[in-house]
């Protein structure tokens, strides 16, 4: 179901009637059985071209048309909602949300003195009826005017929606279920296991789920609340409340009771006085999306004031005093075209998918991640499957399920390997994620390629093709062995005349000189990349203080936790003879400038111009901060005192912003960040420019 098989446009009423159809059909799986098969934007895009074709013809409209419905007229219910529930309006940038924010204000007469903003929670719309504090009833959104029944499926299964209130009363609270990345998975295993399919995303499982009775499986749901409403038997003292109190009051309110609301979904605050705050706010959401746990599609922008709301009221599908800001779908269906089996630097073997390309937040995305076998079979994948495909952020993409309900027969197993499919040696199968009993030998060329690079040791001129013929030679097994090459041996080397040689063995000479962070770097200690080497070397000062550390002392290092220590400890047990080969060959093995834990330092760090300051690096550097890497800016921050970070917060001291800056810089200023550029910056740091 890629685009192309889909319309974007409606020229005809033959194509109108099928364009009708086929949105009918996608929402009735999207919203009945949890069988999504068709993209949003795609759907989105051909609701669009209906909407376009009834403008244009308004007396052909049919009745099943999904245009103006909520739920496209697909949803359905026998029990009858106290108001009802509707959809939400739509908006894609700024300048839409302005003109949104300026037309609610052109009817309400007056302008919006608050507003407040949620993120726009990827899951089902619930009613949940409290009587005397007790839960009696879950209903689905349904039509709109009635809904389905599933208290026997949700009732006590929901975390943040109590069956009990911290106060017995009586009123209706309604929010998103929604199942977190982690309840989904368990959800998909148990389901499978129960001879079940997958689910093919965490929306469609949650929906899906909740409407399944008698389930040979456990689910277990996350609630967030958004609004509250009286039912009969209300006190008088709460109904008054619940009519008069602001959005962000309202959900104070629900706290109170213990309900989970759309103010934990994430930290920060509800409530707004301008709409600038509303939009650095957005902003600060699509950054914080791909960290949430569970998925968004948007923000929820509302008026705040009680009186506002109810003097904008409803459309027949949306409320006029709310919006939905929508962010680009961060997962999307393309097809599994076959599977690679290829064997990293430390010997782990890890499947690859290859994907027919498919755009997700303005990438094309063409590999996705498979974490390992076991990934592959609790999926249940085959090659040539329609597969849900999710990327957030500067995440890998990864495949998430197939869609079972569109095979088409053709589909073929995924050959798992019997044994390394690089050496042909055994497979070590003891952990989730396989390793080749070589282990680092059996890719040694990748591991010297990643010790040598740019970050790492940094040795010019010893290219990829060099690195091969020296292992090929058996000059070398690791890159150890680089340090005690003779002139002889190099000269030896196809195409490496007197000069390049002599260059070689200076580029080894200065290598030898780094410091003890990209020594560790360059060793590639699984569980560690080159901001986490830079804090172990920092924090221990010397290899043998590594070296000699247990899984405790490493855990004074900020980031490691008791999960990553232990792996840390065999690795470096592992890596011993490597180590001692630097060792022996003279490589440095301190951290300049660090103190080792127990000792006191010698100069006072407080004078250090970034002293305890947290730096945000942005845009591209240019004078003398215009061949550095973003890595070596960071350790650049480093050697200055400061603390080098990837995202701007309330809590970033300093942003440097150089050329074509973008969401960053906007934030920082949003935010009152102190913004410099990058020649500014190097006067600052200029002590500390040539480590
Ligand atoms: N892929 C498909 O086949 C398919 C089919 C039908 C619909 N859809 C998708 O569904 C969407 C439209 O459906 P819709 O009407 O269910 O949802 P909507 O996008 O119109 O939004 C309304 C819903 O948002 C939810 N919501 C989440 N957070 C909220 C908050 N903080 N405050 C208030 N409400 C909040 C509520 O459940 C509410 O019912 C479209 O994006 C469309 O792409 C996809
Ligand atoms: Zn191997």
């Amino acid at each position: 179901m890629s685009s192309t098989t889909t319309p974007s446009t409606v020229t005809s009423p033959g194509e109108y009637a099928a364009a009708v159809e086929a949105a009918r059909t996608a929402a009735a799986a999207y919203y009945a059985d949890g069988t999504q098969a068709m993209d949003d934007d795609v759907y989105d895009a051909l609701v669009r071209a209906i909407a376009a074709w009834e403008d244009a013809h308004p007396d052909e409209v049919l009745p099943d048309s999904p245009t103006g419905k909520v739920a496209g007229g697909t949803a359905t219910g026998d029990v009858p909602h106290t108001r009802p529930m509707l959809s939400l309006d739509n908006v894609f940038n700024a300048e839409q949300l302005t003109a949104w924010a300026a037309g609610l204000e052109r009817r309400l007469g007056r302008p919006v003195e608050a507003w407040a903003v949620e993120t726009k929670l990827d899951g089902l719309a619930i009613a949940a009826r409290y009587q005397a504090g007790r839960l009696v009833q879950l209903i689905t959104r349904g039509n709109g005017t009635e809904g389905e029944d599933v208290t026997a499926q949700g009732a006590g299964h929901i975390l943040g929606l109590p069956e009990r209130l911290a106060r017995p009363e009586t009123l209706e609270v309604r929010g998103e279920v929604l199942l977190t990345r982690e309840q989904y998975e368990a959800a998909t295993t148990a389901r499978v296991h129960a001879g079940g399919d997958p689910f093919s995303n965490p929306r469609s499982a949650a929906a899906g789920s909740m409407r399944t009775k008698n389930r040979p499986y456990e689910v277990e749901w996350t609630f967030f609340g958004y609004s509250a409403l009286p039912l009969d038997a209300t006190s008088p003292s709460l109904a008054a409340d619940l009519a008069a109190l602001p959005h962000s009051g309202l959900l104070d309110l629900l706290t109170d009771l213990g309900v989970q609301t759309s103010a934990a979904a994430l930290a920060g605050a509800i409530r707004y006085d301008t709409l600038d705050g509303v939009l650095a706010r957005i902003e600060e959401i699509g950054d914080a999306r791909a960290g949430l746990g569970f998925g968004i599609d948007g923000i929820v922008i509302k008026t705040d004031p009680a009186l506002d709301q109810e003097q904008a009221g409803f459309s027949s599908r949306a409320p006029r005093w709310a919006i939905a800001y929508k962010l680009p779908a961060d997962t999307k269906i393309t097809k599994l075209l076959a599977v690679e089996w290829e064997v990293g630097r430390t010997g782990i073997i890890a499947p690859r998918a290859v994907l027919e390309p498919v755009e997700i937040g303005g990438v094309i995305v063409t590999y996705a991640t498979l974490h390992n076998a076991a990934d592959i079979t609790r999926k249940g994948l085959l090659i040539g499957d329609q597969v849900t495909v999710y990327r957030a952020g500067d995440v890998i993409p990864a495949i998430e399920a197939p869609l079972v309900a569109v095979r088409t027969g053709a589909e073929t197993p995924i050959a798992i390997p019997e044994v390394c499919p690089r050496c042909g040696s055994d497979i070590d199968r003891t952990q989730e994620r396989w390793r080749c009993t070589l282990g680092r030998a059996c890719n040694a060329v990748a591991s010297i390629d990643y010790a040598v690079s740019r970050d790492a040791l940094d040795i010019e001129g010893l290219g990829h093709t060099r690195i091969v013929q020296l292992v090929d030679a058996g000059l070398i097994e690791d890159f150890a062995d680089l340090f005690t090459l003779t002139r002889e041996q190099i000269l030896g080397l196809d195409r490496m005349g007197d000069i390049s040689t002599d260059n070689l063995l200076a580029a080894l000479e200065t290598a030898k000189q780094q410091p003890l962070a990209r020594v560790l770097t360059a060793l590639g200690v699984r569980g560690t990349g080159r901001s986490m080497s830079r804090r172990i070397a920092k924090h221990f000062a010397t290899m043998d203080n590594i070296r000699t550390a247990d899984t405790e002392a490493l855990q004074h290092v900020d980031g490691l936790g008791p999960e990553k220590t232990p792996v840390i400890v065999d690795e470096l047990k592992d890596l011993a003879p490597v180590i001692d080969k630097l060792v022996a060959a003279g490589v440095n093995m301190t951290e300049p400038g660090a103190v080792p834990p127990g000792q006191e330092p010698a100069g006072d760090a407080s004078d250090l111009p970034l002293a305890g300051k947290s730096v945000v690096v942005t845009g591209s550097m240019t004078g003398p901060l215009a061949d550095l890497t973003r890595n070596e800016m960071n350790e650049l921050i480093e050697r200055a005192g400061g603390k080098a970070s990837g995202s701007v917060s309330a809590k970033t001291a300093l942003l440097v912003a150089g050329d074509k800056a973008g969401s960053k810089l906007a934030k920082a200023e949003s935010l009152g960040v102190p913004v410099m550029g990058p020649d500014e910056f190097a006067d600052l740091v200029t002590a500390f420019l040539s480590s």
